[in-house]
């Protein structure tokens, strides 16, 4: 297992240099690739903590060169000794086709865009719109295989992270992003009720994958995650915290400041133990995929090929496309 993961690293790694995505090296307290910015937190020499922030508009979404920069910017931290704990969240996204307000303006208006009479419209956060549709429509079956081997890699990066991870929530995080979250070993979310969470595959005509459907049945056990899944819910953040999907609902703008004390609390315990424990927790369900990892991307390639599928997925994006007119 530890060998795959090196070699499947060492290949996106290569990939990642080739491509030149790196941007920016500040020291060792800010990097970046084009679509995740890291930035890391405490004193030189002390255990650190770092932010990673999704910043691929227009709304996040998990597409291959987001999944390969991720794992990169991930394997860094992994291999960094002085960082103990990663807080996931989305960098504030600025949609293209809205006119953007001007600097000039107050703050909060900032951060709205202009409908087409030119009022302000508050449009609601992305943490992540999920796997990247696009890349799993209109495209060849060596296609979906090479991508969904990239989803399978960031889910079992993330699921056996020794790091404690965790997830700040901030805007709406269906499928892929719900997938980020429920990774995470803690989940706080901003208390927005236009932000929903939760795996909606069903309603596009696709289903979630065995492991992913695992991990949220380990999240919030198998009755809810049965009901859940079948009928896509995605959960607005009160009902995401009663049925479990999330750990705390806070006010928008405490996410970050709240995300920062509960690990500071995590990291008060000793890394072997809580690793250990970690590990006996999740390492069942995370073989059951590794023993049958190809038989995964070939279900998958074969499954998204299927005309029917294609046809869920065509008349899913066009719904997204005409719901503004
Ligand atoms: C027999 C069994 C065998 C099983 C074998 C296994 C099979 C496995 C099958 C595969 C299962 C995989 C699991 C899938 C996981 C997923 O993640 S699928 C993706 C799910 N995501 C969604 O449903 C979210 C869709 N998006 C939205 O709801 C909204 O966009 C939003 C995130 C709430 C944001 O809304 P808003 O701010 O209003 O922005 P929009 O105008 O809607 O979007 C802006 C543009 O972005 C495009 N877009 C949105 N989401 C995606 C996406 N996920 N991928 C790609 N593109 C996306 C959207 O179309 C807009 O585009 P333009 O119109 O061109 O501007």
């Amino acid at each position: 297992m530890a060998m795959a993961l090196r070699a499947a690293s060492r290949v996106l790694l290569r990939a990642g240099s080739r491509l030149g995505r790196r941007e920016a090296v500040d020291g060792a307290r800010r990097f970046a690739n084009k679509r995740v910015l890291v930035e890391t937190e405490g004193a030189a020499g002390a255990t650190r903590i770092a932010v990673m922030k999704f910043r691929n508009p227009p709304v996040n979404s998990l597409s291959l060169d987001f999944l390969t920069e991720f794992v990169i910017s991930l394997e860094k931290l992994e291999n960094d000794k002085s960082i103990r704990g990663v807080i996931l969240t989305s960098d504030s996204l600025k949609r293209g086709n809205q006119t953007k307000v001007a600097a000039t303006e107050k703050t909060e208006e900032k951060r709205a865009t202009r409908d087409h009479g030119g009022r302000l419209q508050e449009r609601p956060g992305i943490f992540s719109a999920g796997l990247d549709l696009l890349e799993m429509y209109g495209r060849n079956p060596a296609h979906y295989a090479e991508y969904w081997k990239a989803v399978q890699e960031l889910w079992l990066r993330l699921y056996l992270s020794s790091l404690t991870l965790m997830s700040a929530i901030n805007g709406a995080s269906p499928a892929g992003g719900c997938l980020l979250a429920i990774t995470c070993d803690y989940r706080i979310m901003a208390d927005n009720p236009k932000y929903t969470i939760g795996l909606n595959e069903s309603l596009l005509g696709i289903v979630a994958p065995f492991w992913l459907k695992d991990n949220y049945v380990n999240t919030i056990g198998h009755r809810a995650a049965e009901r859940a899944l079948q009928l896509g819910t995605l959960f607005p953040p009160a009902e995401a915290l009663k049925v479990g999907v999330v750990d705390e609902v806070v006010p928008e703008d405490q996410v970050h400041s709240k995300t920062l004390s509960v690990m500071a609390k995590w990291l008060a315990i000793p890394d072997h133990s809580r690793q250990l424990t970690k590990t006996m927790m999740r390492k069942a369900t995370a073989d059951n995929l590794i023993k049958q990892r190809e038989a995964d991307i070939q279900n998958f390639a074969s499954f998204i090929s299927r005309d029917s599928i294609q046809k869920s997925l065509h008349m899913y994006l066009e719904k997204l496309k005409h719901k503004k007119g």
